[in-house]
């Protein structure tokens, strides 16, 4: 069980409690020992029995140097999460599949996914809030951001950054960006000078260590500040690459992270975001309604056809289209809460590769010529990812795949662990390659799209990621 926290430490008064937790570690950067220190980074681990002493060191593979304060700190009361296990027949079923297709990278892969405690959460931030108090508590806690400069600039609608918000920003792969321009005004749009948003910045917040964030409750009258995901959910947003002013299709919309995300890279001129299932669809509008103002909602619409459809009722309609598909899920489809119903899901999986390729090939049809789209799911499972793509592109001559290894992987490979598609879908065992090298892949093949593999210290994905332009 991992969980950290922070404590507030003041001079000569007891530790306060900053949430509600209890056995505590010590981050191995803060010094325990500094009385001139006001914020005590704490970390609740796993121990088998908590100690009555006041401290007592021990080291952990992940998190190195650790102490746990005693039951005598009569804050520090006893919780622990309750433990969730996996599904056997599942996991049983991923292993012979899995091993086949990722080869080594599996077995780090199977511990992250069978260890919950050990999951990152990325908190992306609301740009349409005030978000000042909310970063100095992030940073406070150990948090830095995700996107470095470079890659803020290449993949937001880069050219609208002012140049003084990149020169603010230093000059290396520093992780700290600048905060004040989430609150500055610009002017979307010469057509429409009436919509003042603040300038699109996707900020997301990560920890080195599994900390999860607290989630924000409603506030009435109130956006929320940030939105907490897999960071790799943010990748089929960035390889988008949406602009000011574009027309957006969101297929598979709900519960609507990556719809949010969209709206903090750009600020579209339509986002439509389509959820059949009516229940999910509830729950995308009241995502929608939690994050974005008026202003940005009337131009955002919910519709509930079946994304299948979509292609023939609005061909050639969109600049950008995200297809981000049903699939195994391979992180909640672990922890079936019965073998009855991993079984259902696992019948289930066969029938997915033919709905997804429905679903892209519709989306090539929304998608107007030149423009872009993008298939994402969360599985590792080839015949999802990279057997998809290749079915519809056979059958689309006018669709390129576009090589995102280059534009996304190389300069994210620091926080995420990258693989390239798996051609074959599982018929050729294959040592996939963290870095392209050179002559071992082909172009084709990191074409296909770019799998995020978790593994530990890097505990994002499963992601599957792969875009598509269609001719002009
Ligand atoms: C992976 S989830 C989408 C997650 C969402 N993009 C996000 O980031 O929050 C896939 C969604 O596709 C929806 N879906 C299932 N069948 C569909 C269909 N035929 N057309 C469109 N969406 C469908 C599911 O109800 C589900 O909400």
């Amino acid at each position: 069980m991992y969980i950290y926290e922070t404590l507030r430490r003041k001079e000569n008064q007891p530790f306060v409690r900053w949430n509600q937790r209890k056995t505590f570690r010590v981050d191995g950067r803060t010094d325990f020992t500094n009385q001139s220190c006001s914020t005590w980074r704490i970390i609740c681990f796993k121990t088998p029995k908590p100690t009555p002493t006041a401290l007592c060191w021990s080291v952990n593979c992940h998190t190195g140097p650790e102490a746990v304060l005693g039951a005598h700190h009569n804050q520090v009361t006893k919780r622990r999460r309750k433990e969730r296990s996996s599904c056997q027949l599942v996991l049983e079923r991923f292993d012979q599949q899995y091993s086949q297709e990722l080869g080594d990278l599996w077995s780090s892969a199977r511990a992250v996914l069978l260890d919950p405690h050990s999951w990152q959460y990325g908190v992306m931030l609301n740009r349409f809030t005030t978000v000042t108090g909310i970063t100095q508590t992030l940073q406070s806690q150990g948090f830095s951001t995700l996107l470095p400069c470079a890659a803020v600039s290449k993949y937001q609608a880069g050219s609208l950054l002012p140049p003084d918000y990149i020169s603010k920003c230093p000059p290396n792969d520093s992780l700290l960006q600048p905060d004040s321009t989430s609150h500055e005004l610009c002017q979307d749009f010469q057509s429409e000078p009436s919509l003042s948003l603040p300038r699109p910045t996707l900020q997301c917040y990560i920890h080195p260590y599994p900390l999860r964030f607290p989630s924000q409750a409603h506030r009435p009258g109130q956006l929320k500040q940030y939105y907490l995901l897999n960071a790799a959910s943010l990748l089929p947003v960035l390889a988008l690459q949406v602009r000011d002013g574009e027309k957006v299709l969101d297929l598979c919309s709900a519960p609507g992270g990556k719809a949010l995300a969209i709206t903090q890279c750009a600020t579209p001129a339509l986002l439509c975001c389509n959820e059949p299932d009516p229940h999910r669809r509830d729950w995308l509008a009241k995502t929608l309604e939690s994050f974005l103002p008026q202003s940005l909602i009337s131009r955002v619409i919910v519709s509930a056809q079946d994304g299948r459809s979509f292609g023939q009722s609005e061909a050639g309609t969109y600049d950008k289209v995200l297809v981000d598909a049903p699939c195994s899920n391979d992180r909640s489809w672990l922890y079936s809460c019965s073998s009855q119903q991993g079984e259902q899901r696992l019948k289930e999986r066969a029938k997915l590769p033919a709905l997804q390729a429905q679903l892209l090939r519709s989306a090539l049809s929304a998608v107007r010529p030149g423009g872009a789209v993008v298939y994402s799911t969360c599985t590792l499972s080839s015949s999802e990812n990279c057997a998809v793509v290749e079915t519809v592109l056979n059958d689309c001559p006018e669709a390129d795949p576009e090589d995102l290894w280059e534009e996304i992987a190389i300069p994210l490979a620091k926080y995420f662990t990258f693989s390239p598609a798996h051609p074959g879908h599982g018929q050729t065992p294959h040592k996939p390659s963290l870095q392209p090298q050179n002559g071992t892949l082909s172009p084709y093949r990191h074409r296909l799209g770019i799998l995020v593999v978790p593994q530990p210290g890097k505990t994002w994905g499963p992601m599957f990621l792969s875009r598509i332009r269609r001719r002009k």
